[in-house]
């Protein structure tokens, strides 16, 4: 199967017909209907299975998403409904273009779970529950893995026992790439370069960077799993792969001890206490050292990958600001790329205030720019392209 990123709207046509997206995470479960390009109802049921919270489980989840639904007349049982997109986390190397789910695709999923263990089953439960729902709509799962497959050997290969490696799928796949796919497009269109080259900054919860070239992904900061590359809001990114030998060996830590300290009480968590980068902020202003070297470690890494992705596309075009961080927080912005105007990188201070969308000055050599991702958006479209594409065929 080949990587089919880089589409624009033209390629797939106008979206026609009625897609519910779900985007069903570890910890919620976010969807939106959509009729074309209008959205006709969207929402996120949240902290699902935590302590004291009415969610127990995805399940029911996804019973509040059905009911929010019926209530407003969209219910589920619609006949106008199209299809069902679900974004799946983790597509290994088996799939790297959106999948009409069948049977054998679920199975497929089923085997990825190793590889995904907070998201994978997050999105087969979404799966398992609308085709039970509704076995005669067609539902495509829409993978974060995908628009990252087009990376080369080079960019993908760990540099351990490749006998190892392939025999257990240790690679780097790269995640959040709906996000990227679209962001990266939308960038582009934004200066004026389609098809230009791209550094998309994507700092939401999870964060990772990407790099993209002609609307081909190069080069991208998430490995394996999610746990590489950006500091994150409890994740610790990139780090010594000794580290994890050390607290094994030294203090004596279980491998499951380990991941949770990784996973969810490192990143800006780990390092002050918050993950929530506005109450990082707001301790900053109020002069919180913790919250100081925090936001520092988190921007200094930022920088750093910027660094490396200028290299790896030779020339950069837009840097462009994505997720709840990269949207809202012109201080992360103006901090990661403060000191680079050797690079031809800078940030109007006026315009970065307003968070317009073009935030770099007119004479700058690379744009910077504000683009609000749009996951759910990306996915109804490759959701109807599938569709289109199959009744077609
Ligand atoms: N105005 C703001 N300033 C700084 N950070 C913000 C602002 N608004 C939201 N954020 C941050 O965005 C992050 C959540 O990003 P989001 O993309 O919504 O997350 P998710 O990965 O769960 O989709 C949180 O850390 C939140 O603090
Ligand atoms: C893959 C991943 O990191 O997703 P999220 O940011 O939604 O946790
Ligand atoms: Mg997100």
């Amino acid at each position: 199967m080949s990587g089919r990123d880089g589409r624009g709207e033209g390629d797939e046509g106008e979206m026609v017909g009625r897609v519910l997206v779900l985007n069903t995470g570890s910890s919620s479960v976010k969807y939106r209907l959509l009729a074309g390009a209008e959205r006709l109802a969207s929402g996120t049921v949240e902290r699902i299975g935590e302590p004291g919270s009415p969610v127990a489980d995805h399940e029911a989840a996804l019973k509040i998403v059905a009911t929010e639904l019926a209530d407003r007349g969209l219910g589920l049982d619609s006949p106008e409904l199209t299809a069902i997109g679900h974004r799946v986390v983790h597509g290994g190397t088996t799939f790297t273009e959106p999948t009409l789910i069948t049977e054998e695709v679920v199975r497929k999923i089923e085997e990825l779970v190793p590889l995904a263990p907070l998201h994978n089953p997050a999105n087969l439960a979404g799966i398992e529950v609308t085709r039970r729902l509704r076995p005669d709509l067609p539902q495509v799962a829409v993978f974060d893995t995908a628009f990252h497959s087009t990376i080369s050997p080079a960019a993908a290969t760990y540099a351990i026992d490749r006998e190892v490696a392939e025999r257990l799928r240790i690679r780097r796949y790269g995640f959040h790439g709906t996000s990227h796919a679209y962001v990266s497009r939308e960038a582009a269109a934004a200066v004026g370069r389609p098809g230009g080259n791209v550094i998309v900054l994507h700092l939401g919860n999870g964060a990772s960077a990407s790099a993209v070239s002609g609307g081909r992904c190069l080069e991208t900061s998430m490995g394996m799993t999610p746990l590489e590359g950006l500091v994150m809001g409890t994740r610790s990114g990139d780090l010594d792969p000794a580290v994890v030998l050390y607290l094994g060996r030294v203090a004596g830590m279980s491998l499951d001890e380990i991941d949770e300290l990784l996973n969810r009480r490192s990143g800006m968590r780990g390092l002050c206490g918050d993950n929530d980068m506005r109450a990082v902020q707001e301790r900053l202003a109020a002069g919180d050292r913790d919250a100081r070297l925090a936001f520092s470690v988190y921007c200094h890494r930022l920088r750093k990958y910027v660094g490396a992705y200028y290299a790896v596309l030779g020339t950069v075009d837009v840097i462009a600001f994505t997720g709840g961080v990269g949207e809202n927080s012109p201080l992360v912005r103006q901090t990661a790329l403060d000191g680079l105007e050797a690079m031809g990188i800078a940030v109007d201070p006026a315009r970065n205030a307003r968070g317009e969308r073009i935030v770099s000055p007119d004479d700058a050599a690379v744009k910077v720019a504000v683009i609000p991702t749009d996951e759910e958006l990306e996915i109804a479209r490759q959701t109807l392209g599938i569709i289109s594409r199959t009744n077609r065929g």
